[in-house]
């Protein structure tokens, strides 16, 4: 570029300026109009369509354009003009403010101007001429219409095709012009080339289907082509776009990072350094102000003829950017995650480096990320090596295997120790190659901690739900859960085991006498004892309150498990020591042992429970094993359970009644009232046979009930029908269980209306004796309510009077086993004469049951006892024939 027009071509907006300047020097500057003719002729003597808006200018001076063409005709001796007007405006030492009005200094100076604007570089000695000549406005003036001329004839230049589409009033100027004077032809050149297309028409469609728009720039920045994608892209027609220049292009245009594009954008660079311009994101304005991502870049074209300086070719980016930007917002978001998390981050490349690590961890080793990078494992934890050596055995592992490996694990880091749960997963590149691992770990200090406190606790209730909080012996559930064991261990060949069922005898009498906490140490100190008794392999466990289970889980035969219970019954022999009291106490045992062919625990336990049951009726404080005979029993029981059930649902008793007799007078003093099942298949059923079943199950509460309610009734009803015997008297057997309920006895009287003094309850001394406190309150409750109290088959079980006075009995039975006894040899006699005289003296009167013969009802008599029941007089009867008894006046 000629240094005359740099200003002009550096700079577009000198460029403008300049236009605007020659322009106005073109119109209003006193250079003469030929001059100014002549001047734009030559410079745009190439620029055919440029010659058109010339001509139009002549015409509008008034001008023909013939006028100029001597001037072209002679290019030569022009030049040497040029070189005299030189020489000449050297040698005058002119100082010109104005045009000189001298023709021939005139047309030297128009001559000498004219050879810059045609020749630039060669018109170097005439331009300072002519600087030398002219005053400086004038010289200004004049180089601004030089660079006028050489902008146009340059535009035209690179836009010939352009210049003529845009402008049809020009083209038909162009025409006109040719018309008036066709000798112009040769300065416009042929028309059809400025039409010409600039590349053939198969590249040109080849270009128009690429998806990247092309643009191909003129050397001052314009745009001279434009393929069908950087129309589409750009929003612009072909028109539009033609002519565009770099400002307009980048007008708005934004960075990568969202900034204004700096001046020196990469396509001016291109046009004026003449080197390629790589890729460079840029955000370039659509037609609409739209915002479009491309991917610009710039190469040089060289020697184009139709003036291309540059070609540009645009991508489309949008898309890949809002990957890209998506990808980058994930992997800040990611990378705040991670920073923001408790997570210890390290990648590891294949060969074991850290290319990847956050603060998190840096600080683990109180180092920072960058000092972590590139360093190994064993760099890391010089001093924990096995630590480093098992991380690289799970890198290799996961490496190779492709998948994730998790360990918790306690590590210890610059001596603070903690728990970690980390998880090496592997990494791979976009080809699925594992490029190396990633670790996370994770603190779990605390939550470990807490686990292990929830562990404890859970193993501390477990402990608790397992034991006996009192001996700290196992309760019956984990008692269970070990017979359960035992039994599939036997199940799978392994040796017997025996199970040992021992209760405290009369723990309750212990209980109430001595106190609960006497009772609790007495149950420590048990407790103790069997420890002593039983191996260390055998398990001992407090099944209930004074029940005791004993596991051995290895014996030979039974005889094992009664040496057991030997050794427990022989220590027992010695009183237990209690603090400050010693205290004697007796156990009862049950034995039971796999050989019988156990299938359910529940049944072990319940056999061993019923062989225990059998030792207490057989006289406590011993042992018994559990045998066939004791099964069939067993299994008679539960039969009987589930008879007696359905008989108190269907009301399968009757009462019968046996005569008492008032042994002065010999009538009938009252009756007893006696239970009776009709059985649907066994006939009538004495209580003998299921009198203690009920009491074991409970049962005898509502079958006592019953009695008692159907007993009062009757006896109400005989009061009713034979007034005149209104001092009948009705007694009725009540267990010990009833005790539970003394407002059944007051609901019973209430309901029937019965006198309460009528009622006589019939407590055996054993039940007396088995919850002495209960009986004491129950008897004085009654007492109080006016119902008699009688102590039941006396003699048979303390058979001591001493503890009598204690409890307010109206009158007390004895025991027909002593009356039987009182035959004519007079056995016994005098035991009953001394209990019917103790009875008169604590102020109670005397039953003797059993009476059978003449000679026991005399001696009775003669004995002083009051009342007499038994055969002798009659058995117990039905309702009717009691009832015909009264009848017939009451003698039985
Ligand atoms: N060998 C002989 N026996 C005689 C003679 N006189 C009466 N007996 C029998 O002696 C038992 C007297 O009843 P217990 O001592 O209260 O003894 C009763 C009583 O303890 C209990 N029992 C009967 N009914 C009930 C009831 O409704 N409730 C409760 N809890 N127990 C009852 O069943 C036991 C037996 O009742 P039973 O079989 O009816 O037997 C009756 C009666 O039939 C006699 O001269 N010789």
């Amino acid at each position: 570029m000629p240094a005359f027009f740099e200003p002009a071509f550096a700079c577009p907006d000198t460029l403008a300026d300049l236009w605007h300047a020659a322009r106005h020097a073109y119109l209003d500057c006193p250079l003469p109009a030929v001059f100014k003719e002549l001047t734009l002729l030559l410079a745009l003597r190439r620029a055919g369509a440029g010659l058109v808006e010339h001509a139009l200018a002549l015409t509008r001076l008034g001008l023909a354009p013939a006028a100029v063409l001597s001037a072209l005709d002679e290019p030569r001796a022009f030049v040497d003009q040029l070189a005299a007007a030189r020489d000449v405006l050297r040698e005058q030492h002119l100082h010109l403010e104005t045009w000189p009005e001298d023709p021939v200094l005139r047309d030297m100076l128009m001559r000498c101007g004219l050879a810059f604007a045609a020749d630039p570089q060669g018109g170097a000695d005439g331009r300072a001429a002519l600087a030398a000549a002219l005053t400086p406005a004038l010289y200004t003036r004049w180089t601004a219409l030089a660079a006028y001329a050489r902008g146009r004839a340059a535009w035209f230049e690179l836009h010939p095709d352009l210049a003529q589409r845009i402008d049809p009033p020009l083209v038909e100027t162009h025409a006109w012009l040719l018309r008036e004077a066709p000798g112009l032809a040769r300065h416009f050149g042929d028309p059809a080339v400025g039409a010409r297309p600039l590349v053939a028409p198969a590249l040109l469609r080849l270009i128009d289907a690429v998806p990247t728009g092309i643009l191909q720039l003129d050397a001052r920045g314009a745009i001279v082509m434009s393929n069908t994608t950087a129309q589409r892209l750009l929003g612009h027609g072909p028109e539009a776009l033609a002519g565009l220049t770099i400002d307009d292009l980048e007008r708005g245009a934004l960075r990568d990072d969202g900034q204004p594009l700096a001046p020196g954008s990469p396509l001016r660079r291109c046009l004026e350094q003449h080197k390629p311009q790589p890729p460079l994101t840029v955000g370039l304005r659509t037609a609409r102000g739209e915002l479009l991502w491309t991917s610009l870049a710039a190469v040089p074209l060289a020697d184009d003829d139709h003036g291309a300086a540059i070609m540009v070719t645009l991508v489309d980016i949008g898309e890949r950017r809002k990957i890209e930007r998506a990808l980058q917002e994930s992997e800040i978001k990611y990378q705040l995650l991670v920073e923001a998390s408790d997570v210890f981050l390290l990648c590891f490349d294949r060969d074991g480096f850290i290319f990847h690590a956050n603060a998190l961890i840096a600080g683990l080793f109180s180092s920072t990320v960058d000092d972590l990078i590139g360093k190994s494992l064993g760099d890391l934890a010089p001093d924990l090596p096995e630590l480093a050596e098992a991380y690289l055995a799970r890198f290799a592992q996961v490496m190779e295997g492709g998948i994730g490996v998790s360990v918790e694990e306690m590590i210890e880091v610059r001596g603070k120790t903690g728990w970690f749960s980390s998880t090496v997963v592997p990494l791979r590149d976009f080809d699925g190659q594992v490029t190396g691992v990633q670790v996370v770990a994770r603190d779990i200090t605390r939550r470990r901690r807490a686990e292990i406190a929830l562990r404890a606790r859970e193993e501390r209730s477990r402990h608790d739900s397992l034991h006996d909080p009192l001996t700290r012996l196992p309760n019956r559930q984990a008692f269970m859960e070990k017979l359960e064991t035992a039994l599939q261990a036997v199940r799978q060949g392994r040796p017997a085991f025996a199970v040992l069922c021992l209760d405290l005898d009369r723990f309750k009498n212990v209980n109430d006498s001595l106190g609960h906490s006497t009772g609790d140490r007495l149950l420590i100190s048990f407790a103790r004892l069997l420890q002593d008794c039983v191996g260390p392999d055998d398990l001992l466990a407090r099944l209930s309150g004074d029940e005791f289970g004993v596991l051995l889980p290895n014996v030979q035969d039974a005889s094992d498990a009664i040496r057991v219970a030997d050794r427990i019954l022989a220590q027992l022999k010695r009183p237990l020591s209690l603090r400050d009291q010693e205290v004697y106490t007796s156990i009862s045992v049950g034995i039971t042992w796999s050989a019988l062919g156990y299938e359910r625990t529940e049944d072990i336990l319940r056999d061993a429970d019923t062989a225990m049951h059998r030792a207490k009726r057989r006289g406590k404080s011993r042992y018994e094993l559990f045998d066939a005979d004791m099964h069939a029993e067993a299994v008679a029981q539960l039969t009987l359970e589930s008879d007696l059930r359905r008989a108190i649902e269907r009301v399968e008793f009757e009462v019968y009644y046996q005569p008492v007799i008032d042994l002065v007078s010999g009538q009938i003093s009252g009756f007893e009232a006696l239970l009776r099942w009709n059985h649907p298949t066994r006939g009538l059923v004495l209580p003998g046979e299921f009198i203690g079943c009920a009491e074991e199950t409970g049962l005898i509460i509502p079958i006592g009930e019953w009695v008692l309610r159907e007993a009062c009734g009757q006896m109400q009803r005989w009061h009713a029908k034979y007034p005149h015997r209104e001092a009948l008297s009705i007694s009725v057997n009540l267990s010990g269980k009833q005790f539970a309920q003394p407002a059944l006895i007051a609901k019973a009287l209430h309901e029937s209306m019965l006198v309460p003094s009528s009622l006589k309850l019939e407590i055996t001394e054993s039940v007396i004796m088995e919850d002495p406190k209960t009986a004491s309150e129950l008897i004085e409750q009654l007492r109080r309510e006016q119902v008699h109290s009688y102590v039941d088959d006396f003699g048979t079980g303390y058979s001591s009077l001493s503890y009598l006075h204690r409890f307010p009995m109206s009158a007390l039975k004895i025991d027909r086993s002593f009356i039987s006894n009182i035959g004519p040899d007079g056995e016994n006699a005098e035991i009953v004469r001394t209990i019917v005289t103790l009875a008169h003296n604590l102020g109670m009167s005397v039953i003797a049951e059993g009476v059978e013969t003449r000679a026991q009802l005399d001696l009775l008599a003669e004995m002083g006892c009051e009342f007499g029941q038994g055969y002798f007089f009659s058995r117990p009867v039905s309702r009717g024939v009691a009832e015909s008894m009264i009848s017939r006046d009451c003698k039985p």
